[in-house]
């Protein structure tokens, strides 16, 4: 509706129709005026909304950021304490390759120990026997065979006796040198107790042997170990036996052990090649 005066016809509906048109536009006013205020309520209720999530929001990212601080936190700990774990694994990795290596050479000394007499330095017993049954079977599959010496230092009682057991130790020494001198690296010699002496060697025949062990006799004889003002003399007497096939060790060695019983009886200071005893 126009407000213009110019478009109506009298003065009174001009006047209703402006009362009209006012309360209309009052009308109107408030409508639009409550139609705001239902919006801003909406609007409010909306912020309010945002404003509690929000809050909720907020409460859960402290509470999250809390616990991403403890965790952090323990996280440092722990690698604090792993770091310090870890330092004290590799100290005891270290004194353990320490002790494994302070083990290995005690093992080593100790085999030395039990492999090498201390007084000759020519092997124990027990390992001349240990290498002997590992040699024989190793011949045995060449199908070669080896040569037993049995030896044993004469009148032996008379130099312990002459010159005191320090005198007699000396000997025993020398003779160990001279044994392990006169023999190729690849023989065995050790000591099977007191002044008894035995040898193995392998490959040999019986010819080579017999010449090693007659050697071996003259070296011993031609022998002086210095001894105070005067000085020590020694003789051997060796006997030989051959180590057949597959026999036990200790059979050959009886054998070797018998020619040597003739070396002794037949006056000391020689070779015995094990032969024998005639058929009747
Ligand atoms: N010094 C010393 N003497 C030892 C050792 N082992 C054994 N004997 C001595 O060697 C001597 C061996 O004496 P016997 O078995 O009677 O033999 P032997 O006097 O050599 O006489 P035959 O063998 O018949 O020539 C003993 O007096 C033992 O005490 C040792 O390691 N050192």
């Amino acid at each position: 509706m126009s407000l213009d005066p110019l478009q109506h016809d009298s003065e009174d509906s001009r006047a209703d129709d402006e009362v009209f048109s006012l309360y209309a536009q009052e009308e109107a006013v408030i409508r639009r005026a409550e139609g705001m205020i239902e919006q801003l309520d909406m609007v409010s209720d909306g912020v309010k909304t945002l404003a509690d999530a929000y809050r909720i929001g907020y409460r859960e990212t402290v509470r999250l950021v809390r616990i991403s601080d403890r965790m952090q936190l323990e996280l440092h700990q722990a690698n604090r304490i792993l770091s310090a774990q870890a330092e004290d694994l590799k100290q005891l990795n270290d004194a353990l390759r320490k002790e494994i290596k302070r083990r290995e050479r005690l093992e080593h000394e100790l085999r030395r120990i039990a492999s090498i007499d201390a007084l000759t330095g020519v092997h124990t017993r027990r390992y001349v026997l240990e290498l002997a049954e590992y040699e024989q079977r190793r011949l045995m599959r060449h199908g070669k065979g080896f040569v037993v010496f049995m030896m044993d230092l004469d009148h032996f009682k008379r130099i312990n006796d002459q010159f005191g057991h320090a005198a007699g130790d000396q000997l025993l020494q020398d003779f160990g040198q001279l044994l392990r001198s006169s023999l190729r690296k690849s023989d065995i010699a050790g000591r099977f107790g007191g002044e008894e002496f035995l040898a193995l060697l392998p490959e040999t025949d019986l010819g080579t042997a017999e010449a090693v062990a007659e050697r071996l006799c003259e070296q011993t004889r031609a022998f002086r170990s210095p001894w105070k003002e005067t000085h020590l003399r020694m003789t051997v007497s060796i006997g030989l036996a051959e180590v057949g096939g597959e026999e036990p060790l200790e059979r050959a060695i009886s054998r070797a052990d018998q020619a040597l019983y003739e070396a002794k009886s037949a006056g000391r200071d020689r070779v015995v090649t094990y032969s024998p005893a005639p058929a009747r």
